[in-house]
């Protein structure tokens, strides 16, 4: 299976466990593995038969602009069902990070696979 991917897809958002966190809006980073037989797409050089990442990256944006989740791994989960759902990818892995919410990390967040790989 060959992979069609985003990488560091920045996006501020309401998330967090803790009253301030609540007020305010924090920024999380998604790197996004996706599965898709790009050969087809290669063989006709035409968006039709393509993953189209702008298409993906477009949604999870407008979807994660306007989530207000307390975790990290419930906005994993959610994003990674409208991948699933909606552009019919088999198999995705996706990191979910937060910047800087851990004193001495540079990030933390969750890395989830759902679906089939072929
Ligand atoms: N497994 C998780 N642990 C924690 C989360 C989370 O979303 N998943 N969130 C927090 C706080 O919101 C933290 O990020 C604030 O700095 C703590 N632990």
């Amino acid at each position: 299976m060959d992979i069609v991917y985003i990488r560091d897809l920045r996006v501020d958002t309401v998330i967090g466990i803790f009253d301030w966190e609540r007020r305010i809006r924090q920024t999380v980073s998604l790197d996004l593995e996706m599965g898709w037989d790009i050969r087809a797409a290669a063989a006709t050089d035409g968006i039709e038969t393509a993953l189209d990442y702008k298409a993906v990256g477009k949604r999870l944006i407008a979807f994660i602009r306007a989530a207000e989740f307390q975790l990290v791994e419930t906005l994993a989960e959610q994003a990674a069902t409208i991948v699933l759902n909606e552009f019919q990818v088999p198999w995705l892995r996706l990191r979910l990070s937060k910047p800087g919410a851990l004193r001495g990390a540079r990030d933390v967040g969750v890395v989830i696979e759902r679906g089939q790989r072929a």
